[in-house]
Formats: structure tokens, C-alpha cells, sequence
């Protein structure tokens, strides 16, 4: 049986328009803007000269990817690729009346560009009833933001944060009638602290950071603290349930790694960001919370990491002057210094229904993972969300000697390491990937290394072992009691499941490894604590993003050879 092809909407508009001298026909419905090239006879060849006119190319452009449109003021009708041609008099005279319409065009990499069709019509009745007609339909984009605060920290990545927002977004927000209150910080947590207590936030549909992940912290912390506040929420609780941000968040990515832009529109692209904001997409976004005792620290959406990626940012920091390049060095240095940490995790695993980290599906624009209701769609639920089989206490314990211990919210998937490092986790389900590194020798470590930046698996190592978790916990050997131990071991016991234990460092029963001192890095800041406790809270925040699209969108865009 066939299958039923859906109904097209209803037209709104229909007019044979040229662009570049010839003849279209242009048609507007509530989803799509298309024009097609109508064939003039004198083109007709003697094969088709009785057959109908057909269309030799067609162009669809969604309605929800149109950027703005407006009547062109011309002396002459443009070619609409803004280049002065030769126009036969008879159709200067007839189309000099034109609009402009633009549009999101895809390119290469997951890259956006706003593109241009100049449509001339014969009087400008015609040309005005269109721009209406149009304008009508954005009208009815409710999810677009109007009205923008805009942070942006001039010291962010190459020091280009002002010049980027000015050259390259200012002009596509104007073009999309954004306004904006843009301010410069002018100093560290200055977004941070004025989003916190003074920024009068109900005048604005969303939140603007140009900088990198280390702005974007500054600004998440801002939103979810005035959030937490504003509804009497104490942070301090490592077990209360927070309130979801209602304003998204969009990023236009200034800084040095710029993970959290990549991992959720696939490049780090300063339009790029611009145009998803424009149109107003949105993507929920986990956040971990992260305590000491009942003492809150930070959030993190990215690297939670300590022991190797610890290290390099507390070398790197030392050597900010040096930009973006500062990583590399630190990265090679703290490689270089093989150290290893002894300390003991305990994690409450997800369910498999939400994944593995050795999946091969990732999360794309979409993903059926995050919007299952598992996933814990709604932060104020998420412990409802929780099967029983995670609620029954399963927590596991392993104790051992790490070179990293890392935790990611997202496929932290950045221009160093493409896929990133979790390339199977989730945006938005609720969970972390917990990725544990033993202690192994220089070589292993640096195939691991190696194997983020191609297309091997990480994972696949033996001392590598990686986890799917909501909660875990951290204590490092040098404060570790031995009560501690015991009551973590009876508690895995307990729950009658299997133990994990590590390899003790039987070697060498009295090296000073047991007692060496590693930070996190937390989203690029050091936390002042080793010792903490971690969980993650469902879709706490919103971006202005979509996720990372499959690659099939940017080769088939909306451009029809022939139908
Ligand atoms: N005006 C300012 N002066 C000094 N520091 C600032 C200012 N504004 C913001 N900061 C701080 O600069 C730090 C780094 O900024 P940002 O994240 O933008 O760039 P980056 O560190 O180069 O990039 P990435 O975080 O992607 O590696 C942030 O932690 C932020 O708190
Ligand atoms: C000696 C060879 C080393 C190759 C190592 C490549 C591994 C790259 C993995 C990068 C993951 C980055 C995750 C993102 C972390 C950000 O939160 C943080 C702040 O911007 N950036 C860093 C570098 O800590
Ligand atoms: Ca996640």
C-alpha cells in the first residue's frame, strides 16, 4: 500500500517574481519560502516545446530559518549577489521594485551562514504585500528572542571577544531586530555577580556570553544562583532539587577551547552561534552540582577532571599570558610528570536505558535518548526519574591508583578532540560518563591520549574504565580515614552486589604516590577542594542551540536540482 504523503499548508502567497533577470515562481505557506525558475519559451528547446514549462531549479528555504526581510531600495535591479549587470530595459523598467529576504544557509562543518535572495516584482503593492506576508510568519516565531543581555569578556581565548561580538554578531542581530544591552566585564565574576543580584533579568529573553568556558561558568553560575534564590532553593544541600533557569543561554564562542559551543552546535563558529540564537533554538542542558560536606562549590557542564587534566590547568593558569597555547605546553609538561593519585570513588550508576559511554550512537539534534522520560525531563522530578533499581542505593566503590579521574556531562567535544571526551554521552539524560585512568606506564597513557584526537576508542584499554553515573563521590587517600573505608566497603557489601577493588600498590607498599595532591578542574577553574560529592541535575539550563545536527542536513540542504 502506498504511504500517505502529509498535506502541504495552505498557500498564503504566489506571484512570478524575477532574480537575476528571470523568471520565478515564488510561493509562501506557513513552512517554506520556495522560488522556482519558470523557462521562458525563446529558452525552449524543439524537444519540449509543446510539453509544459518546467522548473530548472527550485530553492526551499523553511520559514523558521528565515532571518529577516525588507524592501530594497534600489536605482537598478540588483543581480542579489550585489554585483552591478546589464539588465534588459524592458525588465529594469517593469521590476524595480524589490525585497531582500535572508535566510540561514549551511556550509561546511556544521557551519551557518546568512545568506540573500533579492525577489523584484512590477509594482510595489506586490513588493509590500510580500515583505508583510513574510514578516506575518516570523511574527508567529514566538520562540525567537527579542530583547538580549550581552556579557562579553574582552580577555577571553586571543583577547578578540569585543572585536568578534562587533564585527561579526552585532550585524546579524541587528539584521534580526535583536536589541541589546551589551556590557564589557572588567573584571573575573563580573557577569557573574551582576546576573546574580542586580541584572533586572524580566526584561530579556535570553542571556549572551562571548568568551569561552570559563565565561560561560560565570554566567551559569550567575543565573542558576538567582534562580536557586529566588525561589528560597539553599545550594548548600548537596540533595535538594533546583530550580530549572527559564532564560536559555546562548554562546558565542572567544575563548581557548570553547567545549561547551562545539559539544552543542558542532563548531565554534562566532555566526554560527549568532544565527541559532536567532532563530531561537533551544537545548536543555545537564549541570552537575558539586559539594563538600554540605558546603557547595560550583557547577560544572563540561570536565569535571582531576589528576591529569587537574594538573595541566593549574600549570596552564600560571602561563594565561601565553593564550590559547598554554594548554599544549602544560598538557606536555604534566604528561611528561606521570603522576598518579590514590583515592577512592563511589558512584550511584544510571540505568541502561539511558546508554553507555561505549555506545556508538551519539547525541545529536533531537536525541531520542534525552527526551525519553527516564531521562528525568523535568529537573524538579529528577529524583522521581530515578528508576528503583537506582533508588534501591546501588552505589559501587572502587578504590585505586588514578592518572585521571574524570567526569563528563557531555561529549566535551572541542576543535582538539573532535569527538570528545565521552564521545557517547548525553546533553541532556540526567547522567555523567565517570572515566577512570589507572595508573599504567607513560606509553599507554599517551595511546589514551592519542586516541582522543582520531577516530579510536578511548575506552578501549584495560585501564580504562568508564561508567555511566547520576552521583558519585570522590575522597582522596590523604583523607581517607579508615572508618571511611570500612563504612564504603560494608555499604557496597550491603546492597549484595559485586565489589570493584583496585590493584593496591602492592609494588611499592610505602611510596609517597598515596599522598600526592591533584586539583579539579572544573570546567577550566580549580576547585579548592579534592574531596567532593557530585550529582547531576537534568536539563537545569537552556541554550540557545539545537545539539549538533546530522551530518545529512548540511548535505542536502533545501536546494531541489530539479522537480
Ligand atoms: N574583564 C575580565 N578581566 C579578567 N578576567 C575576566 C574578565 N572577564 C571574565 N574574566 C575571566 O576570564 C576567565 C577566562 O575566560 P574565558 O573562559 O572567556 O577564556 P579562556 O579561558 O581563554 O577560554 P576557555 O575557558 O574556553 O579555555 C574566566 O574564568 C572569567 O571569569
Ligand atoms: C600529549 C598529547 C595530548 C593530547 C591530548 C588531547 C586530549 C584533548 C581533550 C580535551 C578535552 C577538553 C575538555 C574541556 C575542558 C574545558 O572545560 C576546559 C576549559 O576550557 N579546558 C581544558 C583544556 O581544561
Ligand atoms: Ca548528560
Amino acid at each position: 500500500m502506498q504511504e500517505k504523503q502529509p498535506k502541504p499548508p495552505p498557500l498564503l502567497l504566489s506571484s512570478q517574481l524575477s532574480l537575476q533577470n528571470r523568471g520565478y515562481e515564488v510561493t509562501l505557506n506557513s513552512a517554506f519560502l520556495s522560488w522556482k525558475e519558470v523557462e521562458t519559451r525563446q529558452k525552449r528547446t524543439a524537444a519540449n516545446i509543446y510539453g509544459p514549462l518546467k522548473a530548472a531549479g527550485s530553492h526551499y528555504v523553511p520559514v523558521c530559518e528565515i532571518i529577516s526581510v525588507q524592501e530594497t531600495e534600489e536605482d537598478c535591479p540588483s543581480t542579489g549577489i550585489g554585483k552591478w549587470q546589464k539588465v534588459p530595459q524592458s525588465l529594469a523598467e517593469s521590476n524595480q521594485y524589490a525585497f531582500t529576504v535572508s535566510y540561514v544557509e549551511r556550509t561546511q562543518k556544521h557551519r551557518w551562514r546568512c545568506s540573500e535572495v533579492t525577489l523584484h516584482c512590477t509594482d510595489r503593492t506586490l513588493c509590500l504585500q510580500w515583505v508583510q506576508a513574510i514578516r506575518e510568519q516570523l511574527s508567529l516565531l514566538t520562540i525567537r528572542p527579542k530583547r538580549l543581555l550581552v556579557y562579553i569578556n574582552p580577555y577571553g581565548g586571543k583577547h578578540h571577544g569585543k572585536r568578534i561580538y562587533e564585527q561579526k554578531v552585532a550585524p546579524v542581530f541587528s539584521r534580526a531586530s535583536i536589541s541589546t544591552d551589551v556590557i564589557v566585564t572588567e573584571r573575573a565574576n563580573h557577569a557573574r555577580d551582576h546576573l546574580k543580584t542586580e541584572a533586572d533579568l524580566k526584561k530579556y529573553d535570553g542571556v549572551v556570553c562571548v568568551g569561552g568556558d570559563g565565561m560561560f561558568s560565570e554566567i551559569i553560575h550567575g543565573l542558576i544562583s538567582r534562580t536557586q534564590c529566588d525561589s528560597g532553593v539553599d545550594q548548600n544541600r548537596a540533595d535538594e532539587t533546583l530550580i530549572p533557569c527559564s532564560l536559555r543561554i546562548g554562546i558565542i564562542p572567544a575563548g581557548s577551547t570553547d567545549c561547551i559551543c562545539y559539544a552543542t552546535v558542532g563548531s565554534n563558529d562566532p555566526v554560527t552561534s549568532a544565527l541559532h540564537i536567532v532563530v531561537g533554538d533551544s537545548q536543555p542542558m545537564d549541570v552537575c552540582s558539586i559539594h563538600h560536606n554540605n558546603t557547595f562549590l560550583r557547577y560544572s557542564v563540561s570536565l569535571l577532571g582531576y589528576g591529569f587534566y587537574g594538573d595541566v590547568l593549574t600549570d596552564s593558569e600560571r602561563k594565561r599570558w601565553m593564550g590559547p597555547a598554554r594548554y599544549d605546553i602544560s598538557g606536555v609538561k604534566t604528561f611528561l610528570s606521570h603522576r598518579y593519585y590514590e583515592g577512592t570513588i563511589s558512584f550511584l550508576p544510571a540505568d541502561e536505558n539511558v546508554g553507555t559511554p561505549r555506545d556508538k550512537l551519539q547525541c545529536r539534534s533531537g536525541c531520542n535518548i534525552c527526551r525519553l522520560p527516564s531521562a528525568g525531563k523535568q529537573v524538579s522530578k529528577d529524583e522521581e526519574s530515578v528508576s528503583d533499581t537506582e533508588k534501591k542505593g546501588a552505589w559501587q566503590v572502587i578504590r585505586g591508583k588514578f592518572l585521571a579521574i574524570n567526569a563528563a556531562c557531555m561529549s566535551c567535544a572541542c576543535p582538539r578532540s573532535p569527538k570528545g571526551l565521552s564521545p557517547a554521552a548525553h546533553l541532556a539524560d540526567g547522567t555523567a560518563d565517570l572515566i577512570l585512568v589507572r595508573k599504567c606506564s607513560r606509553f599507554d597513557f599517551l595511546r589514551h591520549l592519542l586516541r582522543h584526537t582520531n577516530k579510536d576508542d578511548q575506552f578501549d584499554h584495560p585501564f580504562v574504565e568508564v561508567y555511566r553515573v547520576r552521583q558519585f563521590r570522590f575522597t582522596p587517600r590523604y583523607e581517607e580515614t579508615d572508618s571511611d573505608s570500612e563504612l564504603e566497603l560494608r555499604e557496597a557489601e550491603g546492597s549484595g552486589r559485586k565489589r570493584f577493588f583496585s590493584q593496591i600498590c602492592r609494588e611499592h607498599p610505602a611510596c609517597s604516590c598515596s599522598l600526592a595532591h591533584s586539583s579539579w578542574n572544573c570546567d577550566g577553574e580549580i576547585l579548592p577542594h579534592a574531596a567532593i560529592q557530585v550529582r547531576v541535575h537534568c536539563q537545569l539550563i537552556k541554550l540557545f542551540a539545537r545539539g549538533i545536527e546530522e551530518q545529512s542536513v548540511f548535505e542536502e540542504p533545501y536546494t531541489l536540482s530539479a522537480i
